[in-house]
């Protein structure tokens, strides 16, 4: 890309009052902002921030997400001689700001262990020129942490050439901050290695006390602090309720279709319901892709790519698809589980409407689902800060977090207020100008808060067991496919990718472990997985001459997984009266079933399928059970079927909760006595004619649960109306 010439007063030093002046005002900075970039004037307090950093003060900017606040240090760079240097949390957001500067003709380089050394070197010697042509320079903060490069930052700085140290997502210092990262806490040391360069903190989200920690840490003075208003005018805010809806994905299914094709993002908890339901889109006629940590670099990417040219319009992701997301037309962001708090919630719903054209943010909120999350916040040991707060503290902190998410929900006032009123502003009444469903729609909220409140009370009436029990159970132990507690994994790549073993499952399953012992905290496992991060960056060329297909299933893979099945089925014969079943075998055939399934589409779906059947074991029936290890043998022959004949391919997948072939195995069996069936009762194998029972998804496990409750409790139904108020229990 052909490099834009520098406007004049690029050329203007520091020290000329005149020129200073010049270089400072309005017009000379628009006239910048329109040759570079287009646009026809400066945003909010763009102007503000750009001004206080040129004239050398240090600036707090509080910009809501999609504000514009990566211009406030693009234009010094373009305004005034030297190098800015830009701290960002994530490589993927520098490489995406980077290429798009390119594209402009600007001068923007990043430093990350995922270039090539020539590259580096090249870099490097165009810093140490004297006369670098370099305006913005990105790095991590891992990388200002490292022996070497500070000194070489200082030699910059000591020629005058380090005009302005920008901090991107600068709340990720503060430990009450949703999204702390330990190594953002190196970067106060920046202040004393080079005491006179201003510095410029950025952020969308930013709580009072998050904000004072964010000056104090990174030692700005008498720093100019400014603050936009969090609210996005543009955003309809609405909430939809799991426990009142027949089928969330068709509703989900149906609200995309009826807007037609618009640009979507669906966040999940986990992985395998990003899969699921990304598969059961797909299905229902809606460009959409899956996109997760789970998933490997390249696959990411490709996702990425296919998303931001407009090949696909809906992600269904996890909060690893993050910061740095810049598609301007996003008009619905979808929370099909409730967030851990509200900052989180608003980072995320914010990446809609960039353009500043309606969009909505829609979140669907099950009762459910929020057991679950408290059931992970109190058990996710999240140790913030590896000093002061006690651990206690911490997890009293994600709790309270997570109860305003939890009261957005369940109250019927006006969500925007909501809002903003958590992140301490004072609202009007009339702000929102009814652009959320409790302000256009009181009286159907207030009803549905009324019938969730009864459904359930009357559920719990009806079933001693809590559901959630097992759900969150279920979500422990498949840990992997959680990603609430580290929004920043896109920065650690997939689960295989943080490792230099060839074994996904067994890093997962350390991680795994590792989180569940209470001692280590969220720090911990962060800087853990940093240091992953970094060595599989430092690998990522050697697996590459290996030629390791990292979406592979490996041989540990399938061991580990027909491990946890044999767990599962032993659990289940206990359950089921110790019912006769060959466990190792069982175990075995059970997994093959998945890999056959989805050994070519990788392994994330593998391991999706592993945990659907590890779920339906844990409450299948012995009849259900026998039917489907009846089709043992049915299966060891259809081996021989060619794959037209016998089989579904393993990508045909149906989402609407038919999972595929494993549910589906049919052929001309004879009919026989099989070895599993023997409680009085032998099983034929025609049997396995007939459809075999399911295999539900996560999803329809506990729809399934609830819909036992309600039947319990079904007689019960217009008894009484409970209570009114909506802190449901
Ligand atoms: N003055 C402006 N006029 C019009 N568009 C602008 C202006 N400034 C920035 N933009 C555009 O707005 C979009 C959002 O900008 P940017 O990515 O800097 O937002 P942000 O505040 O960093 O958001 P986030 O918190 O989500 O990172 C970009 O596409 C950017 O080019
Ligand atoms: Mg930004």
């Amino acid at each position: 890309m052909q490099r834009k010439a520098a406007l004049p007063l690029r050329d203007a030093k520091s020290g000329n009052a005149n020129k200073m002046k010049a270089l400072c005002g309005k017009e000379a900075l628009v006239k910048l902002l329109r040759w570079h970039f287009g646009y026809p004037d400066f945003r909010g307090k763009q102007l503000d921030a750009i001004q206080a950093v040129l004239s050398g003060r240090d600036c707090f900017c509080l910009m809501p997400t999609g504000g514009g606040k990566s211009m406030c240090y693009q234009i010094p760079a373009l305004a005034k001689t030297g190098i800015v240097l830009v701290v960002c949390p994530l490589i993927a957001l520098m490489e995406n700001q980077v290429m798009a500067l390119k594209e402009k003709g600007i001068d923007a380089e990043f430093l990350s262990s995922t270039i090539s050394t020539d590259a580096k070197n090249k870099i490097h010697d165009d810093l140490d020129s004297g006369k670098p042509s370099t305006r913005l320079l990105y790095v991590t903060p891992e990388l200002i942490a490292t022996a070497g490069f500070m000194p070489k930052l200082k030699k910059i700085y000591a020629r005058g050439l380090l005009s302005l140290i920008a901090i991107d997502e600068a709340h990720c210092i503060s430990s009450w901050g949703h999204d702390f990262r330990p190594s953002y806490r190196q970067l106060s040391l920046l202040r004393s290695h080079l005491p006179d360069v201003p510095i410029l903190a950025l952020t969308a989200t930013a709580a009072p006390k998050v904000q004072k920690d964010v000056v104090q840490s990174l030692h700005l003075q008498n720093p100019l602090i400014l603050k936009s208003s969090f609210n996005r005018p543009n955003i309809y805010y609405e909430v939809r309720y799991k426990d009142l809806l027949d089928d969330a994905y068709a509703d989900l299914s149906n609200t995309l279709k009826s807007k037609g094709d618009v640009c979507a993002i669906v966040y999940c908890l986990e992985r395998s319901m990003c899969d699921e339901l990304s598969a059961h889109l797909s299905q229902n006629g809606i460009s959409c892709a899956a996109y997760h940590a789970g998933l490997n670099k390249k696959m990411r990417t490709s996702v990425l790519d296919e998303w931001i040219s407009s090949k696909i319009q809906v992600v269904v992701a996890t909060v690893a698809f993050g910061y740095g997301i810049d598609r301007k037309d996003v008009r619905i962001v979808c929370h099909f589980n409730i967030p851990k708090s509200m900052e989180g919630f608003y980072q995320e719903s914010g990446r809609a409407g960039r353009d500043q054209l309606p969009c909505t943010s829609l979140l669907y909120y099950g009762v459910d689902d929020r057991k679950r999350m408290e059931f992970i916040l109190r058990n996710s040991g999240s140790k913030k800060s590896q000093s002061s707060t006690s651990q206690e503290e911490s997890s009293k902190k994600s709790m309270a977090d997570f109860t305003q998410m939890v009261e957005y929900c369940e109250g019927s006032g006006c969500r925007r207020k909501r809002i903003l009123e958590s992140f301490g502003e004072k609202v009007t009444a009339s702000l929102c100008e009814k652009t959320c469903d409790a302000c256009r729609h009181p009286n159907l909220v207030a009803r549905n808060l009324e019938d969730l409140t009864t459904a359930i009370a009357l559920r719990q009436k009806g079933s001693s067991s809590r559901i959630f029990i097992t759900s969150s159970s279920d979500a422990i132990n498949g840990e992997q496919l959680s990603e609430f507690w580290n929004r920043g994994d896109e920065a650690i790549g997939s689960d295989d990718d943080i490792s230099d073993s060839d074994d996904g499952n067994e890093v997962v399953n350390n991680l795994t472990k590792s989180k569940l012992h209470s001692k280590v905290g969220v720090n911990e496992k962060l800087a853990m997985l940093e240091r992953a991060e970094e060595n599989f960056y430092r690998n990522e060329k050697a697996k590459k001459q290996s030629k390791v297909d990292k979406n592979a299933i490996s041989d540990a893979m399938r061991e580990s997984s027909r491990q946890r099945l044999q767990n599962a089925l032993k659990q289940a014969q206990q359950r089921l009266d110790n019912l006769k079943i060959e466990l190792e075998t069982s175990a075995s055939f059970l997994e093959d079933e998945c890999y056959k399934k989805y050994s070519k589409t990788g392994k994330s779906f593998y391991y999706s399928q592993v945990a659907s059947t590890v779920r339906w074991l844990a409450t299948t029936s012995s009849v259900d059970m026998l039917n489907r290890l009846g089709a043992m043998k049915e299966s060891t022959s259809m081996d021989a079927v060619p794959e037209a004949e016998g089989r579904t391919p393993p990508h045909a997948i149906d989402h609407s909760g038919k999972e595929g072939t494993s549910n589906e195995l049919s052929g001309n069996a004879q009919s026989e006595i099989l070895p599993c069936g023997d409680r009085g009762m032998p099983i034929e194998s025609s049997s396995v004619n007939t459809k075999l029972p399911q295999i539900p998804s996560f999803y329809e496990f506990v729809n399934s649960r609830k819909t036992k409750g309600d039947q319990l409790d079904d007689t019960k139904k217009n008894s009484s109306r409970v209570e009114k108020k909506m802190r449901v229990q």
